[in-house]
């Protein structure tokens, strides 16, 4: 359903891998090493703010964080996004997810635990090994083959529950992780079930660990067709009045209204909606891999002008020391004047206050220092460090466009509909792996003779029913036009646009397997087709 790019599967994989070993991300990682990694060196910026950056953190796909109260359906919609399962999924009623699982791209279905996956320096989570032990044991990556894995990364977390008990129990700081995530994903997914809209105190203190990243959120109202309109549409105030309490401007955050799996809808009135809102979704996240090599300029930028205030003020510090005595004395009151000496650089140096770091944070951590161990600023690297802010990053982002076009990515290909024959004008099955019980063969083949007297009273014309007598025929199953038109697509065998007796046959009898639990199969082979097809 998600297709990253046109009707070619190998030039699609070939691009969405090359997306990611770019040139611009290889020029980042090159200008980084080069022009911001000494600055970062002298003035001890790992130990103020984050450790230095890897390889992988410039090669890595674009991530999608999803997160939510417990039950909000964060792992059905990923195995929905998917068609399929990922290893070691679990979805239930009660509270199921109790690891941060970062789904992505392998050649076969594996799962690597959290110490094994720190280690691994080709991907972009060594740095969370500073969460501890605790944490690690509650961090897994589950790897399989997907078309929509290609180019993305998936993070699904354990749901939120209310209540200081939790927290104890969990052994490693919540917030802190979901902050280490929220700073480096692409795109963050808060999902919210329409009958459980209450946002609890824990769950306030986890968006809040976003902030700083508010324009990454999206919100997901899920499980939309449980209720009706009209209440529909009370919940959807309701939703943006408490999230109004946690995001400064929640009404500037997209919500996608729907329901966001393969069963039957509950409610029939508002299927066109749900249908935009999933497309307008998917479309946004199969537009991630090209937005972000302009996210990973962004923050290297961001990165910059923090590691040249950072530069500046302990420069400042370490030169502001007395010679010989009182030297206790003098850096404990630099600590407490500390918002006084940020004026003071800013005004001489010209500094926006904006860049400067968090002064409680900042008091904190350098109560355990000595600044006459602060090294003075190396005039030689910091004119590297203004020139890669003010030439080479612009000239870098200004590289993305060529980039993109050259690699294709193109938006409009995603949202594409599967031939335009496809009545389910949706999205795009995906070719994804068999993973049903098929296997090849029906338990209960098609009997086209059932579906004869059916078929009839639908009038066909020359022995075909359209598309649209087709369309409304199917729908009357309630189930998703994403399903539905993945059974079109299996059963419009010659592609022509209209349904034989056989292929309505096929058709209906797909409809009513998925009904009674069965999975579409992802493809037919010649011996599943009904006599007539062959
Ligand atoms: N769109 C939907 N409409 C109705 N029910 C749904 C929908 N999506 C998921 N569910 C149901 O909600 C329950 C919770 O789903 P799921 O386990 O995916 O949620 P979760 O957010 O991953 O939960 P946890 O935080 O506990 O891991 C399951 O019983 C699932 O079948
Ligand atoms: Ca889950």
């Amino acid at each position: 359903m998600l297709e990253w790019l046109g009707d070619d599967a190998q030039s699609s994989k070939a691009c969405s891998s090359k997306a990611h070993g770019s040139s611009v991300t290889e020029g980042l990682a090159d200008l980084y090493r080069s022009k911001l990694l000494p600055v970062e060196k002298d003035h001890l910026f790992h130990q103020f703010y984050s450790p230095e950056l890897t390889d992988a953190d410039f090669a890595s796909a674009p991530m999608v964080l999803l997160m939510g109260q417990y039950s909000t359906g964060k792992s059905t919609f990923i195995r929905h996004l998917l068609q399929r399962d990922y290893p070691g999924l679990r979805i239930g009623p009660e509270p199921t997810t109790d690891k941060f699982v970062c789904v992505m791209h392998g050649d076969s279905d594996t799962t690597l635990p959290g110490n094994a996956l720190v280690v691994d320096n080709e991907l972009p989570f060594t740095q969370l090994s500073h969460f501890g032990n605790a944490f690690l044991s509650r961090l897994e990556c589950a790897k399989l083959s997907s078309p929509v894995l290609e180019g993305l990364t998936l993070i699904d977390t354990p749901g939120v529950l209310s209540g200081e008990k939790q927290r104890i129990k969990r052994g490693y700081e919540f917030e802190a992780v979901v902050k280490w995530f929220s700073d480096r994903v692409d795109m963050i997914l808060l999902l919210f079930d329409v009958s459980k809209l209450d946002i609890s105190d824990e769950f306030r203190r986890v968006i809040l660990a976003c902030s700083g990243n508010d324009h990454k959120i999206s919100i997901l109202l899920n499980k939309a067709d449980g209720v009706s309109t009209q209440q529909l549409m009370r919940c959807y105030g309701a939703l943006m009045w408490s999230l109004g309490k946690v995001i400064d401007t929640p009404e500037v955050s997209r919500v996608y209204v729907g329901s966001f799996w393969d069963e039957p809808l509950k409610n029939e009135n508002l299927r066109e909606l749900f249908e935009k809102e999933e497309n307008d979704l998917y479309t946004r996240i199969a537009q991630l891999p090209r937005t972000a090599s302009v996210r990973k300029v962004n923050d290297l930028i961001k990165r910059a002008r923090l590691a040249k205030v950072h530069a500046i003020l302990l420069d400042y510090f370490y030169s502001h020391m007395p010679s010989f005595f009182g030297h206790t004395k003098e850096q404990e009151r630099m600590i407490t004047d500390i918002t006084q000496i940020y004026n003071e650089i800013s005004v001489a140096k010209g500094l926006p206050l904006g860049d400067f770091p968090d002064p409680r944070m900042m008091q904190k951590l350098l109560s355990t220092m000595d600044f006459s161990t602060f090294k003075p600023l190396n005039a030689d690297n910091m004119k590297e460090l203004d020139n890669l802010l003010s030439v080479d990053l612009p000239k870098l982002l200004q590289l993305i466009p060529e980039e993109q076009s050259r690699l294709g990515v193109s938006a409009a290909a995603v949202s594409q509909v599967a031939g335009a024959a496809s009545p389910f004008a949706v999205m795009k099955e995906n070719g994804n792996t068999e993973q049903s019980v098929y296997q090849g063969q029906w338990m209960v083949a098609p009997n086209v003779d059932e579906y004869k007297a059916e078929f009839e009273a639908l009038e066909p014309n020359a022995g075909k029913i359209t598309g649209q007598q087709a369309r409304d025929k199917m729908i009357e199953s309630h189930l998703p036009s994403n399903v539905l038109h993945r059974i079109w697509s299996l059963a419009d065998v010659d592609k022509d646009g209209f349904l034989t007796l056989p292929e309505y046959a096929l058709a209906m009898h797909l409809v009513h397997l998925k009904l009674e639990g069965q999975d579409v199969p992802a493809t037919l082979p010649d011996s599943m087709l009904p006599e007539g097809l062959k």
